[in-house]
């Protein structure tokens, strides 16, 4: 966005020239320039500048795959593994890779050319029509978030830097992900373990088709000067902690993925070795719309046989995010861990909350809480030890963001965090929360550290409190209530919420969603195989399970008004507290929700959602009109059987709302 829309700055007065005295020996001139620096040319000066990088840790020769090999070998075979990852599968080979900035002419860069000579992976003498294998594909290991900041700004149009030092980006016609246009490879496995066909977010393609758009991922990738490669983690329990590669054309990607991944050590990166799954991100490139499957330029494909992801069509950083996910959700529930789209926080009393709940119903919000430790803000995994984040960052909404109603958040946003979509001042680079120009759907994703009381590492015991937020538009749903088990499992399988603007593609009004699990757009196995693993971990554990509306009262979206957080967050504390559970309690018809009658610092009157409304008519015709939604929903799960248990799914089934 430049000043004047010409590219150029505005043209400003000349300032007045400044005169100095030079009355000799005086002293009114006064530099150092006798001491002069040690360097004979500007590159040296500048090649004084950056120091290099400490050699990583001392090996003891017992650390893993690459340990006891000395660091040009090591090197050697860390970009061996690249090339292999970025292997033309026509081609049989990967490109020549060589680690560093294309356009780096400091002598540090000259010694990272050198390894061109000598340790470059070669190309194999197999005859190719075109020039690929003759050139080399600079890789950017690893940057750090000042490198990739630099290479933003000096290469990514719409990169800005902004007042309080965050990375203000665009993610380009994207600003929300494409659950459309996201693809799982149906195989002889897969065929059987996924969920296929209606209300299932995994539409099918075939094993072929995937290597065709692998194939155009991987030679756009391969046709750049430069591309970035993030090796990280996911899930910080030690021992289901999954590998990941990514590779991308943008540092926007690069950094936004360093923030959300789980960061390696320099000595757990020295020992990476061979990812368990890679990301392929050629999103400035569309899929070919004559390929099988395609139904627009955007394609999200996941092959789990190949253990690889590819992204064409769409820079939103959120389907790497996500995708990783979905990944997760099939890979965890193997080893008998639940995986969830929640967010965890922890008291100081060790007492563990989950947050299911739909994008923008404020898993993010209310997980970060500064009276507690946030394990998390989006998703997680449940075993038998307890509970561990998948990620290493958050990713909160920032639409109407306010540093009074959520500081930490706000103070999150600096040097190092990645802002996307959001309107700033040209001259100040405030960011201008309110501003919807770009997208409703603003981000911000910044490393789990930037949370001041956050839990590291980010594991805890067993849950307590499992509470199902649901933002709902239609204003009927009780601020709060507490569910049994069955009534827990029921608004589990249902998934209800008022879907907020922007974060799926096309969405621009709230509208009632049933998405299962909270999380259908994400989950690879039957709904039933969750809701059956969380019953029996919430039975097991004695979590309470709690439905809060944090969208609307006193009428429908439109006439009422949004919930106040300050609110949401007293009902939360009560819960947090154990004083919700010694509540007295009322049941209200239709839903049969257990609704309490006070809450410390809650309007008592908000409490029965009918009183707030003031035509009481329509409150009644607008409660059945939503019981009815959440009836025909159910319809599809009313065959399938939850967990070992008749019993449960007799009293699932029940649990629902009844007129
Ligand atoms: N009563 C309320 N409770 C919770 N959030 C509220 C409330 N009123 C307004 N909000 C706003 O709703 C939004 C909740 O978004 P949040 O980032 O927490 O969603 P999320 O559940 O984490 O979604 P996603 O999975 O897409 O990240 C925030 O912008 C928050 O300020
Ligand atoms: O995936 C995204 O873009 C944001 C998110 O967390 C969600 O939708 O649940
Ligand atoms: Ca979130
Ligand atoms: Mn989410």
């Amino acid at each position: 966005m430049a000043a004047n829309g010409t590219g150029l700055p505005m043209a400003r007065k000349p300032l007045a020239k400044i005169v100095t005295e030079d009355k000799q020996g005086n002293g009114m001139c006064h530099d150092d320039s006798a001491k002069g620096v040690k360097a004979q040319t500007i590159d040296e000066l500048h090649s004084l500048q950056k120091k290099r990088s400490a050699p990583t840790t001392p090996l003891d020769g017992n650390q893993g795959a690459f340990a006891s090999l000395p660091d040009d070998e090591r090197r050697r075979q860390q970009l061996q593994s690249i090339s292999a990852s970025l292997a033309s599968l026509t081609r049989g080979t990967g490109p020549k890779v060589v680690r560093g900035d294309p356009a780096a002419k400091s002598s540090q860069a000259v010694e990272h050319v050198a390894h061109r000579h000598h340790h470059h992976v070669e190309a194999p003498a197999i005859r190719v029509s075109d020039d690929s294998s003759l050139k080399f594909t600079h890789v950017l290991y690893n940057l750090s978030p000042a490198e990739l900041y630099e290479q933003a700004i000096k290469y990514e149009k719409g990169s800005f830097i902004t007042s309080s030092g965050a990375l203000a980006t665009l993610s380009g016609a994207k600003t929300g992900r494409s659950p459309r246009d996201k693809r799982v490879v149906m195989d002889d496995t897969t065929q059987n373990e996924l969920w296929w066909g209606r209300g299932s977010p995994n539409i099918e393609m075939d094993e072929h088709t995937f290597l065709v758009n692998r194939e155009r991922a991987v030679d756009y990738l391969n046709s750049l000067d430069k591309v970035f490669v993030n090796d990280q983690f996911l899930n910080w329990d030690p021992q289901n902690r999954i590998k990941v590669r990514i590779v991308s054309a943008r540092a926007y990607h690069s950094l936004f993925m360093h923030n959300m991944c789980i960061r390696p050590t320099d000595e757990e990166l020295e020992n990476f070795g061979t990812p368990d799954f890679t990301i392929y991100n050629a999103g400035q490139f569309p899929c070919n719309r004559y390929t099988h499957y395609m139904t627009s330029s955007t394609s999200i494909d996941l092959n789990l046989a190949r253990k690889e992801m590819v992204i064409l069509g769409t820079q939103y950083a959120g389907e790497m995010k996500k995708g990783l996910f979905s990944v997760m959700h099939y890979l965890m529930p193997k080893r008998q861990i639940l995986s969830l789209h929640s967010g965890c926080n922890m008291g100081r009393d060790g007492d563990v909350a989950l947050f299911f709940g739909l994008s923008g119903t404020g898993k993010t919000t209310l997980s970060t809480d500064h009276n507690r430790y946030l394990i998390g803000d989006d998703e997680h995994c449940w075993s038998d030890y307890g509970v561990s984040n998948i990620e290493g960052g958050c990713y909160a909404k920032c639409i109407d963001l306010s540093r009074e109603k959520e500081p930490d958040i706000w103070n999150a946003i600096k040097f190092g965090t990645v802002l996307e979509n959001v309107v700033f001042d040209e001259h100040t680079r405030e960011v201008e929360y309110g501003d919807k120009s770009v997208t409703e759907n603003t981000r911000a994703a910044y490393p789990i550290e930037y949370i001041p009381n956050a839990k590291l590492p980010c594991i805890g015991p067993h849950p307590k409190n499992v509470i199902l937020l649901a933002c709902d538009a239609f204003g009927v749903l009780p601020p709060v209530s507490k569910l049994n088990l069955a009534q827990t499992m029921y608004h589990f399988i249902s998934g209800y919420t008022a879907l907020v603007a922007g974060t799926e593609d096309g969405i621009k009004e709230p509208t009632a969603t049933f998405s299962a699990c909270f999380g259908a757009a994400f989950i690879m196995l039957h709904p039933t195989k969750y809701a059956a693993m969380l019953a029996e971990k919430m039975q097991k554990h004695g979590a309470t399970g709690w439905l809060v509306n944090t969208g609307w009262s006193g009428g429908s979206y439109g006439s009422g008004n949004r919930i106040k957080l300050a609110y949401t967050r007293k009902i939360i504390d009560a819960i947090h507290s154990g004083s919700l559970l010694n509540a007295t309690y009322e049941k209200t018809d239709v839903f049969g929700l257990e609704i309490p009658t006070e809450i410390e610092g809650v309007p008592s009157e908000i409490l029965r959602p009918e009183n707030t409304w003031g035509d009481k008519k329509a409150y009644r015709s607008t409660l059945l009109k939503l019981g009815g939604l959440f009836k025909n929903n159910f319809e599809t799960f009313t065959n399938y059987k939850i967990g070992k248990d008749t019993k449960l799914t007799q009293e699932i089934l029940a649990a629902g709302p009844n007129f």
